[in-house]
């Protein structure tokens, strides 16, 4: 979908509707004067007025004047919300909710029109481009591919089954969280052994990037990789295996299950 010159609502402008709002700009899809990020109290996000954004505590005006209305905020933030934007919103709005654990069945329960939803699942990565965004249109797949061109632009994504949309959360959005804690305790590491902490982080950061580029380019198994780093008797194995005794991917997997769990329970 071609969204040069189409308005775009983004009500609850928090961590992730600010970042989707920023990545929309940054990648040239419209210019920020056609984005509206609505909040309670604007003054919290007055610093992206000077970027052109139009910011207002006004979600009616925001939904009129849009076509696109992506709705952005807590779980449960959102009967309110829809509860106040239903007067307004009519057929031809495309709804587009990243909200976790909130079905679409669900969010067609609150409203009062019959106008097409699409959920989506970004992570903040978003805001340069580099998101993993997850897209479920069970009932509006016509929808759901335009949904995806536009975040085609932001990074990479997947259609998936509705069903799936929480193990994408737990992979994908809250990933950003897990990984950050592995670059966070890699630099240290980094700092115990003698560097400064910006050195660490930068060498644990491009270091992560280049697993993550190898993975992407040559569509390897991750052991594959793992097998040309370890050199037989080496310092790899010997710090790898050492990681695996004391439950490194035990406790990775166990961590990204409660996660799950817990979205089950949300709301
Ligand atoms: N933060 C993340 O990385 C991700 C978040 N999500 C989902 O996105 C949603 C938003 O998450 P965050 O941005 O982290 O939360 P947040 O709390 O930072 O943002 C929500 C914003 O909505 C505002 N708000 C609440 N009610 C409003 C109303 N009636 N009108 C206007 N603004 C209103 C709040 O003041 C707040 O600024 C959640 O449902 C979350 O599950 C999904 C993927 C990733
Ligand atoms: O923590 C949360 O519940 C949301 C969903 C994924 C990222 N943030």
């Amino acid at each position: 979908m071609d969204l040069k010159g189409k308005k775009i609502a983004v009500l609850g402008a928090g961590n992730l509707g600010i970042a989707i709002a920023q990545g929309i700009v940054e990648e040239n899809l419209t210019e920020a004067k056609n984005i509206f990020l609505t909040r309670r109290h604007t003054e919290q996000i007055a610093h992206l007025a000077k970027d052109g954004f139009v910011l207002t505590s006004d979600n009616l005006e925001a939904v009129k004047a849009s076509k696109i209305v992506m709705v952005c905020v807590q779980p449960k933030q959102l009967p309110a919300l829809i509860d106040e934007i239903n007067p307004v919103l009519t057929a031809d709005h495309l709804l587009v909710s990243v909200i976790t654990g909130v079905s679409i069945a669900e969010i067609k329960e609150l409203l009062k029109i019959d106008c097409a939803v699409v959920r989506a699942m970004p992570n903040t990565a978003i805001a340069i481009g580099e998101s993993m965004t997850c897209i479920c249109a069970p009932d509006h797949a016509e929808h759901g591919i335009a949904v995806q061109q536009i975040f085609n632009a932001l990074g990479q994504t997947l259609l998936i089954e509705e069903k799936m949309m929480q193990a994408a959360t737990v992979l994908g959005a809250s990933g950003i969280a897990f990984f950050m804690r592995y670059l966070r305790a890699a630099t240290q590491g980094g700092v115990q052994m003698g560097f400064h902490s910006e050195e660490a982080q930068l060498i644990a950061v491009q270091t992560a990037k280049g697993a993550a580029s190898l993975i992407l380019e040559n569509q390897q198994h991750p052991e594959v990789e793992i097998d040309k780093v370890t050199t037989p008797e080496g310092c790899t194995i010997a710090g790898l295996n050492e990681m695996e005794h004391q439950g490194l991917s035990s406790a990775l997997i166990k961590g990204l299950m409660v996660s799950y769990e817990k979205i089950k329970n949300i709301k």
